[in-house]
């Protein structure tokens, strides 16, 4: 189907059911506007032809067997003849050979820096694979703006950058500081933290707090932390709905930051750690995500499995199958100690050490961060270190020689993701951030490569049937005969990219050529460790697939004669070894 053809779908509350046909017969329902399909894992939707619409969010119909499925975005085949990578990733490619990829993905929280056409595009140029709003500052309107220019320089510029939400959460934070962009807390001074609703104007040295039962749950002689220690202060007196606190570490206040209170040397958690996981709030911005077809949900404070059951059902029921990925935010100590199971239950993790350090002692955090990720790559699920890697750049155009170790680390224990939080969102230098998390990420990846260092992870089985068994044994040995070969790349066909990431799992020293029929795919499939997604339509017969792959990565120069590679695929339990013809 060509985009020419495209079809219009609505969400619509009132509209009779009808079964929903199959493309051919949605195909016979073009030239009808208006006319309304119910479909039973979609809500009430109507269709009509383009031509009666606006085309700034076009929705698309394709075929994948003999169901329709709807997409948001461009869901048409690929055209037979043609293959679709991102301009980046072509050019890296071109100029570099394919061994010198970066494997590890950069995601990049966009803010009032970077929310601009051509800033998203910088960032896209130097590298970013998934874009992350965070639900905790700025309007759902500011979000959708966000979210629109970044297709839009997807759809004009051949990029693939997936869009990650990430919730704001039931944590306790101050307010908005009455529209200043920082307050100074000093040393001695006596501020006060109120859950009132106060006009726009705050009283001097006043702080006001998200949560209600804050005067209530912290007592006299309890240290109150604002973003984990960056400000310190001790509760001296409450008078009704009002906290009075002496500082005792001055720093920064920033508006929104994060409220913890400490009792004896342990975090408080009382009522406040009865608060849902998902806010009404929460549900509200899932709504909006799940409406504006983002790629990833990223949850903040998960505290068990069952909350992020819950989310992806909901979301089945609201999207198509598998259409977003959930991952879980790991910043709490109870998700510390469900680690295992929130992180089978998800699509992924983050370890997020902002929220993390302000939970347990900073000095824990590093083996906290080596633990998720090992879980991660033991189940087979994409994990991002998030939050302070070049803090210092939010300020300064270089990084200290601190945070370029920080990084390292995190690229050698083979994270799939880096993430930049207030470096990109609100810091002076967000280009030159990114450039240094890609720099890095080359540098101690080829010294890892060199060095031969395959870290001797025994990975488990994951696999329930036996056919998920044969996929991870063909992989594995694939990842292995690859790295004995030295071959230049390894390449998978994937309806649904699992097979690509049972490749990525393995960590192998060629880049992965990640080929997948549709963008959500791909877009999805840019979060994880090495895979160069490509958009490509193919078929069950391998023998045709290379060849096609063959002769159209040759046209592009993105492959050469003689050129080593070994294929693997979902539809064909097979391992292939060959020289490009
Ligand atoms: N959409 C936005 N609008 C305004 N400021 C933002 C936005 N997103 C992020 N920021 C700024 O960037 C900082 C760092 O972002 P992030 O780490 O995601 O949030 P937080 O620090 O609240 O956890 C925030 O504290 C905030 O000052
Ligand atoms: C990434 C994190 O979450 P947020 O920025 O939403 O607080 C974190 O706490 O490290
Ligand atoms: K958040
Ligand atoms: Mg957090």
């Amino acid at each position: 189907m060509s985009q020419s053809q495209s079809l219009h779908l609505f969400n619509h509350a009132s509209t009779p059911n009808l079964t929903f046909p199959t493309t051919k017969q949605c195909y016979s329902y073009l030239p009808k506007p208006s006319t309304t399909f119910y479909n039973r894992r979609f809500p009430l939707i109507s269709i009509r032809a383009s031509s009666d619409l606006d085309s700034s969010a076009p929705l698309l119909v394709s075929d994948n067997g003999n169901r329709a499925v709807f997409s948001r975005e461009e869901e048409y085949p690929v055209a037979a003849g043609s293959i679709e990578v991102d301009a980046v990733t072509e050019t890296e490619l071109k100029e570099n050979g394919f061994r010198s990829t970066r494997r590890t993905k950069l995601v990049c929280t966009i803010g009032p820096s970077t929310c601009g056409f051509d800033q998203l595009e910088s960032l896209a140029v130097g590298g970013m694979n998934v874009a992350r709003i965070n639900m905790c500052h700025g309007t759902r309107d500011w979000h959708r703006q966000v979210i629109q220019l970044v297709r839009r320089l997807n759809e004009e510029k051949g990029y693939a950058v997936a869009i990650m939400m990430d919730t704001e959460g039931s944590e306790i934070h101050m307010g908005d500081l009455g529209g200043s962009s920082s307050a100074k807390a000093e040393d001695g001074e006596i501020w006060t933290f109120s859950v009132r609703a106060f006009d726009s104007t705050l009283p001097e040295r006043t702080i006001n707090v998200n949560y209600e039962g804050f005067a209530e749950d912290v007592k006299v002689g309890d240290d109150l932390l604002v973003d984990g220690g960056m400000v310190r202060f001790e509760v001296i007196e409450k008078i009704g709905p009002d906290v009075k606190c002496q500082c005792t570490d001055p720093g920064l206040l920033l508006p929104r930051a994060n409220l913890t209170f400490w009792r004896d040397g342990s975090l408080v958690r009382e009522r406040n750690a009865m608060l849902p996981t998902i806010s009404s709030k929460d549900w509200l911005d899932i709504d909006f995500g799940i409406a504006e077809g983002v790629d990833f949900i990223a949850i903040s404070f998960v505290k068990s499995a069952e909350v992020i059951k819950h989310l992806k059902s909901y979301i089945a029921a609201r999207s198509r199958d598998g259409d977003i990925a959930v991952i879980a935010k790991i910043e709490s100590i109870d998700s510390l100690k469900n680690l295992e199971e929130i992180i089978q239950a998800s699509d992924g993790a983050m370890v997020a050490r902002g929220d993390l350090g302000a939970q347990i002692p900073l000095e824990q955090v590093p083996s906290a961060q080596q633990r998720i990720v090992q879980v991660c790559r033991q189940l087979n699920k994409p994990v991002i270190v998030a939050s302070q890697l070049l803090e210092s750049m939010i300020e300064y155009p270089t990084p200290t020689r601190a945070e370029v170790a920080d990084v390292s680390e995190a690229v050698r224990q083979r994270a799939d993701a880096l993430m930049l939080s207030g470096e990109s969102a609100m810091g002076q230098f967000p280009e030159k951030a990114l450039a240094v998390l890609r720099s890095v990420s080359l540098r101690i990846e080829r010294w890892w490569r060199e060095e031969k260092r395959h870290e001797a992870m025994e990975l488990p089985d994951i696999g329930s049937s036996f056919s998920d068994k044969i996929s991870e044994e063909i992989c594995s040995s694939a990842a292995k005969m690859a790295n004995n070969l030295e071959v230049d790349a390894l390449f998978v066909y994937t309806k649904t990219g699992h097979m690509a990431s049972l490749l990525s799992r393995c960590r192998p020293d060629c880049p992965i050529f990640a080929f997948t029929s549709t963008t959500s795919v791909r877009r999805r499939l840019n979060l994880q460790w090495g895979l160069i997604p490509f958009r490509l339509s193919f078929s069950d017969d391998m023998e045709s697939n290379l060849n096609k792959t063959f002769s159209l990565l040759k046209a592009r120069n993105l492959i050469k004669s003689g050129d080593l590679v070994i294929a693997v695929s979902d539809m064909l339990q097979s391992i292939q070894v060959m020289n490009v013809p």
